[in-house]
């Protein structure tokens, strides 16, 4: 039986849920299920913050596990990350009152808050900067206007929670973070599958497959435009000058490749989602 800590609230919780929901795995239906046992994929899910997976994944209690990668770092667990999942996505970043700093230098002798301190020390060590850390548990936009602090370290996403406590980011960039697959050093053969099988949904979401007509004339350019993962499948049409193309296009691309296609004579631009894969 695989063990498998996934995040029980948060910004990572739903989106890892539905993800593993689109891998074939059975989620919980009480969202105060702390363990739900899935024996027909031979895995059990165990439902836990964000911030202590890395703790159990490194710990070897669970196999595997779905954190922030940020949230890794700063537990310093000896889990390590296997995969990046493409989503939850946050850069994490210094931040002041506007116009107050501009360098990380500028912080050196000054309170720092954060509510990932294993993270930002180990950055500031790197970097020869020696500042006093302020932990809290969260909202540290609030530690400068009340006094606690001179700067924050925190997660940005939007931007908008630093714009509004009068913050601006400086310094370099600590961290880009993203949801990851972690692994204890447990030796699990079920960890292959879920990987695959988590692979498959990333590619089902990033790709879309694209069928069009085109003449002969054109197929080289066409294909150059479009390359697809292998290469594309060419099937004859009726008219011998015309031939039937299909691809897989990264979704992000969609629109641009179809205006291509289309001022090179392609007809009939076709775009499918994929539901799951296996590459
Ligand atoms: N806008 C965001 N705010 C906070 N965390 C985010 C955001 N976008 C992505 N993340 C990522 O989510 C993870 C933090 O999730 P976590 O559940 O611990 O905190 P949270 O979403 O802020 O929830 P809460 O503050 O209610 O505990 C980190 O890996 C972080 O990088
Ligand atoms: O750049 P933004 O899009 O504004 O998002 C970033 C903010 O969101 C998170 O806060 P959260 O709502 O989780 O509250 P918390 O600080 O109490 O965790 C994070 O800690 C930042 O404060
Ligand atoms: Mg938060």
């Amino acid at each position: 039986m695989l063990r498998i800590a996934i995040p029980n609230k948060g910004s990572l919780s739903e989106t890892a849920s539905t993800m593993l929901f689109e891998a074939g795995y059975t989620g919980r239906r009480d969202p105060r299920d702390l363990v739900v046992s899935d024996p027909a994929n031979g895995v059990e899910f165990f439902y836990l913050r964000p911030r202590d997976i890395a703790t159990y994944v490194g710990s070897g209690a669970l196999d595997v596990g779905i954190t922030g990668r940020d949230l890794l770092l700063d537990s310093h667990s000896t889990a390590t990350e296997i995969a990046s999942l493409d989503f939850g996505d946050s850069t994490f970043r210094f931040a002041g009152p506007a116009g107050r700093f501009s360098t990380l230098a500028d912080l050196e002798g000054l309170r720092v808050a954060t509510s990932y301190p294993g993270l930002v020390e180990t950055f500031l060590a790197e970097h020869n900067v020696t500042v006093t850390l302020v932990t809290l548990d969260g909202a540290v936009e609030s530690a400068v206007q009340l006094g606690v602090a001179d700067a924050v370290a925190d997660v940005v996403s939007t931007g908008s929670t630093l714009k509004k406590a009068g913050l601006e980011i400086f310094g370099p960039v600590i961290l880009q973070s993203t949801a990851v697959l972690i692994s204890s050093a447990n030796e699990n053969a079920g960890i292959a599958t879920l990987l695959r099988r988590l692979q498959g949904v990333l590619v089902a979401r990033q790709y879309v497959l694209m069928d069009y007509d085109i003449t002969r004339a054109q197929l080289d350019a066409a294909c150059e435009l479009a390359p697809g993962i292998e290469s594309p499948t060419v099937s004859n049409l009726h008219d011998p000058e015309w031939v039937a193309v299909r691809v897989m296009i990264p979704r992000k691309d969609m629109n641009n490749v179809m205006d291509s296609l289309y001022g090179l004579g392609a007809r009939a631009i076709l775009v499918t989602s994929i539901h799951n894969a296996r590459l």
